[in-house]
């Protein structure tokens, strides 16, 4: 018995930080995300169940993790018990292979992309229906948002058990279809401390985010939902970079600070605002995760010329642009002169502080995939490519 999911990544623009239960994963606040096409960035997770394996395995990008994960067995333990007691393969083992085609743990949602997969497939497997997004939230809290697609809400909930802590749709991906997404990858290594434990440091020390999560973020919520409902950009980019900031000044408000943005973060920041001014509207907004890589969101028609600013102010070390770009390609234009003269005293001396751009759209929801040449594992249970490169 063999399944394939692909799942999403999701980017809060109302950011989750802060648990009111550890175990439950509950969150202090509602936050709200994009989640983005699974063509450009997705998780990959193949599952397999059964009565001959000799144990469990779960291997990630190629490398064996322990199944002794609270998180994966708190995850499998609420599908099993969602499941039909007669079903055989709640008595086998499993092998689980999981890709994702983008940094793991670089702060770009890999855990929401992954649980969601992961639980995506062992629902399949297990044959459970409805809402799965209260499991996944048991893999990681941002996980609920990418179990479906468009703009969706994780609602906080109110009871100690966890129930009503889910994630709802409010819009689907074809909703805003002029919406474009572009991720300026600045570093794509392991950050330094997770989100986990950043978070867990704020709700201990930072005054900043108990205020941000009872008085700011309930009103926000409201905001944001009426900005992408009437598709009003403006105020979705505004209120987007205000949550960023005020997200990321939590973070410095935290004892000691985490500190994830880097001078190269701050650089696309005041590229952005100063396009804005320029422009005399907000026609781009920023988005940062627990790490120094921007989000920008954005509308279709101004991504040529924005990608034009960027390769003037972030000069490339390439100039084969189909290693520098990925997802939707992207008209290279020549930066006008006019933006040239008020972008001139922004342009960075090093080259290479973008080490890539992923160009992308909002998306659906994963996916089941079912035809037998996508899974990526063979029926003994072992990954079919070597992972050796
Ligand atoms: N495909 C996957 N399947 C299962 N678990 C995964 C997968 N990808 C990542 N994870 C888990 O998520 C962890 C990374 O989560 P972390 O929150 O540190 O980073 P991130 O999700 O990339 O960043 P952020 O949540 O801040 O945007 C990994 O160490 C792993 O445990
Ligand atoms: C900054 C964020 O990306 C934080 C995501 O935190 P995680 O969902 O990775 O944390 P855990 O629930 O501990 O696994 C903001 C967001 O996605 O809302």
């Amino acid at each position: 018995m063999m399944v394939t999911s692909v799942a999403p990544v999701n980017i809060a623009v109302i950011k989750y930080w802060g648990k009111r239960d550890e175990d439950l994963i509950l969150p202090i606040n509602d936050s709200l995300s994009g989640t983005l096409s699974v063509d450009a960035m997705c998780t990959k997770t193949t599952i397999l169940a059964s009565s001959t394996l000799k144990e469990n395995i779960f291997l990630l990008n190629g490398k064996k993790q322990s199944f002794e994960n609270p998180r994966l067995l708190n995850c499998l333990q609420e599908i099993r018990s969602r499941a039909n007691p007669g079903l055989p393969q709640l008595n086998w083992n499993l092998s689980i292979c999981s890709e994702n085609n983008f940094p793991t743990a670089a702060g770009l949602a890999s855990s929401a992309a992954g649980y969601a997969c992961l639980v995506h497939a062992l629902a399949a497997l297990f044959q459970i229906e409805g809402d799965i997004s209260a499991i996944a939230r048991r893999g990681s809290g941002s996980a609920c948002r990418s179990i479906f697609g468009g703009w969706v809400q994780w609602c906080m909930g109110s009871s100690p058990t966890g129930e009503d802590s889910i994630a709802r749709p409010i819009a689907p991906a074809s909703h805003w279809p002029e919406m474009r997404v572009l991720i300026l990858v600045v570093d794509d290594q392991k950050k330094k401390y997770s989100s986990t434990t950043g978070m867990q440091r704020s709700v201990e020390t930072s005054k900043l985010l108990e205020y941000r999560a009872t008085e700011i973020v309930p009103k926000k919520i409201e905001a944001m939902k009426e900005a992408i409902l009437m598709k009003d950009f403006e105020s979705f980019a505004r209120i987007t970079m205000e949550d960023s900031n005020q997200f990321h000044a939590v973070c410095l408000d935290t004892f000691p600070p985490c500190v994830y943005m880097n001078d190269t973060s701050h650089a696309i920041v005041n590229m952005v605002h100063t396009y804005n001014k320029f422009k005399n509207s907000s026609k781009v907004s920023y988005a940062f995760d627990a790490g120094p890589n921007a989000c920008l969101y954005l509308l279709d028609s101004v991504v040529d010329e924005i990608f034009s600013v960027i390769n003037y102010v972030f000069p490339p070390v390439t100039s084969h642009q189909a290693d520098y770009i990925t997802g939707i390609p992207i008209t290279r234009e020549p930066i006008s002169e006019e933006l040239k003269s008020v972008f001139e005293h922004n342009v960075l001396d090093k080259y290479g502080a973008l080490r890539y751009l992923i160009h992308t759209t909002i998306g659906d929801g994963p996916k089941t995939l079912n035809s037998p040449d996508d899974h990526l594992l063979n029926l003994n249970g072992l990954p079919k490519r070597s992972y050796d490169d």
